[in-house]
């Protein structure tokens, strides 16, 4: 959790039903996702547990800033607050638990995600910087990762103009020597801003605050971003230029990007020989950013005449930091995000991301999952389900089962390509056709990756129809190639098992077959047969299920032509047995059946 106090873990039994109340009801669409990993999970109170190492003395104020968002939590989960866990402890708790959440110190590795057992459906990062977490490992356990990714941005911001101004006025080293009795006037003068060129590296959230701080203080203030909006600098008096521009012409650069495979030692002997002698270096993003050995030797050199650093490649930095222990450079134990608002804000950001994912629903601040607008979400939620029932028809269509290779989705929509966001309906595709020959859970976070694990090629088609779409989607079909099937009237002309699907009224329903128009709400389960089109066929089916009451809830019938061959699809509320089953099976006019679960 944020800020860990310096109390030992609660632990708490399972019990309960989660409450009613959802603190996330009003960011996030109420349309169930797929993100339980376990089938019961829904039934119980989910457990959590927030963990932070190690341990930093615990302050009054970080106490009281995350009580807001342990509460929140505690309504909803049994919570478990462990501190200063060792990654031994924290891989022996976490397969008790539904949920993770950590600040920046806990390294949430693919050890951890095995040591879950499958269970842990939600790290939830507690801040902004997600590179303390194995997304990949994440993604391939299914499980969600989402982060607060604005509540911190001013602190941050803050922190990094404190840094600048402390740097550039000698304000730690002046507090440390009159504190040791010294009166140095002459030794700590220091530099002006007004009119210093201040270049942001990683022009986001907080170096756009860092920009507007900074023009506030008469720099003149230039930004390198590959992916930052022009117009966004431009609306903030900002130029934006390349790397070897910011690179020369600063008298201040401050690092403001996240770490990644791109951004690791990107400050290096190379970079650091372009600067301007006697630049000033201000790091408040990752210390991974800079090569740390390469930054003593520019300082040293004095091409850096100073720096200010609140993050370092390893935290704690050891005692014989050279960087730590430099006169002219300016530390803080990373204290960027460290303010009692920012902490309440992040505390309270992250328990709700959590709660909204344990629920299922898809978070606005998922790391490692297509983030899909809520309004999208609502719009798209009846599609979601019949993209799910899709994919459960059609693989238990194919005999055998597990030989899929290739599925062809199409989606026929008068919507323009690029305003038919399909990640959702793919997904869900690939969780119909997938999870009932597999032991894997699918959901939104793994759909794509379990897909490709097994080998299964999912290729998506649009098909754009005249007039003004009413619904985003006009039916979707899917397909699949080079497989038998157990209801040969499946396959299509073109050799495909072929099921296409359409939503009436807020339902899914079954329209085709095969070459066979059907319609039939998918809703319990489906019994397909094909049988040679002639009077009575309703009536003896019918009167075989009604033996056993079963409820038919819908009948359709679908032929090529009058007294040939139909197909005929009937919605039933309960399971026949299979003496049922092998009963409709024995009436003479049917040719081929198959009973399918929804
Ligand atoms: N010290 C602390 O306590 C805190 C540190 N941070 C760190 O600050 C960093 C930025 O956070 P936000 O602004 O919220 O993230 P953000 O995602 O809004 O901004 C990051 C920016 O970096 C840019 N970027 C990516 N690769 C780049 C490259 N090679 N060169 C230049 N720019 C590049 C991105 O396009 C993006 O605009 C993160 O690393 C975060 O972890 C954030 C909050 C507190
Ligand atoms: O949000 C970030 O990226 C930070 O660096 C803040 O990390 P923290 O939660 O303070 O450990």
């Amino acid at each position: 959790m944020a800020a860990p106090p310096a109390t030992t873990a609660t632990t708490h039994h399972r019990a309960l039903l989660p409450p009613t109340r959802t603190h996330a009801a009003a960011t996030h669409s109420a349309l169930r996702l797929p993100l339980r990993a376990h089938p019961h999970a829904h039934a119980q109170r989910a457990r959590l547990t927030a963990a932070a190492a190690p341990a930093p003395a615990a302050s009054t104020a970080s106490l009281e800033s995350s009580a807001a968002g342990l509460a929140l939590l505690r309504e909803f989960a049994n919570v478990d607050c462990s501190y200063g866990l060792s990654p031994e402890d924290l891989r022996a708790k976490i397969s008790l638990c539904d949920a993770l959440i950590v600040r920046s110190g806990t390294k949430v590795g693919r050890d951890v995600f095995e040591a879950s057992g499958g269970r842990l459906r939600v790290v939830g990062r507690a801040g902004v910087g997600i590179d303390n977490v194995d997304l990949a490992a994440a993604t391939e356990h299914g499980c969600l990762v989402v982060n607060a990714p604005t509540a911190n941005t001013v602190a941050a911001a803050e922190h990094g103009i404190a840094l600048l101004t402390a740097m550039a006025r000698n304000i730690a080293q002046a507090d440390a020597s009159l504190k040791a009795g010294k009166w140095q006037r002459n030794k700590y003068v220091g530099v002006s801003l007004v009119g210093k060129t201040l270049a942001i590296l990683g022009f986001g959230k907080v170096g756009s605050e860092v920009a507007r701080r900074a023009k506030g203080l008469g720099m003149h203030v230039i930004a390198h971003d590959p992916y930052a909006s022009a117009d966004r600098a431009r609306a903030i008096g900002v130029e934006l230029v390349s790397m070897e521009e910011a690179m020369t012409t600063a008298d201040f650069i401050s690092l403001h990007m996240p770490l990644t495979p791109a951004t690791n030692k990107m400050l290096n002997d190379e970079a650091f020989a372009k600067m301007k002698y006697g630049v000033r270096i201000i790091n408040v993003a990752r210390g991974g950013v800079i090569d740390e050995d390469a930054l003593v030797r520019a300082l040293d050199s004095g091409i850096v005449a100073q720096a200010a650093l609140d993050v370092f490649t390893k935290e704690p930095p050891a005692p014989d930091n050279k960087l730590v222990l430099h006169e002219n450079v300016t530390v803080t134990p990373h204290l960027g995000a460290s303010t009692v608002e920012a902490q309440e804000g992040v505390a309270i950001e992250i328990a709700e991301a959590v709660i909204g994912a344990l629920k299922g629903e898809l978070a606005a601040s998922a790391v490692n999952a297509p983030m899909v607008p809520a309004e999208v979400l609502s719009e798209l939620a009846p599609f979601v389900v019949l993209a799910e029932k899709l994919g459960h028809l059609a693989v238990q269509l194919v005999a055998g089962g597990g030989g899929i290779k290739s599925v062809k989705v199409t989606y026929a929509s008068a919507r323009a390509p690029d305003d038919l966001d399909t990640r959702l309906l793919r997904a869900m595709i690939t969780k119909g056709l997938i999870e009932p020959i597999s032991s894997v859970f699918v959901n939104l976070v793994n759909a794509d990756f379990t897909a490709k694990q097994r080998g299964v090629r999912i290729t998506e088609e649009r098909i754009i129809l005249d007039g003004s779409p009413e619904t985003p989607i006009d039916y979707i079909q899917v397909q699949i190639a080079n497989v038998k099937s157990k209801f040969p009237s499946a396959i299509s002309e073109t050799g495909e098992i072929t099921v296409e699907g359409r939503v009436k009224d807020g339902v899914p329903h079954l329209t085709k077959v095969g070459a066979f128009q059907v319609d039939v709400s998918l809703e319990g389960s489906l019994i397909l047969c094909r049988q040679v089109d002639q009077p009575g066929m309703i009536g003896s089916v019918g009167s075989v299920l009604g033996e056993e009451n079963i409820n038919v809830s819908f009948m359709s019938v679908g032929r090529i032509a009058p007294r040939k061959h139909a197909v005929m699809a009937i919605g039933v509320d309960e399971e026949p047995s299979k003496v049922t089953l092998r009963k409709i099976g024995e009436i003479p006019a049917i040719e081929e059946f198959v009973f399918l679960k929804l």
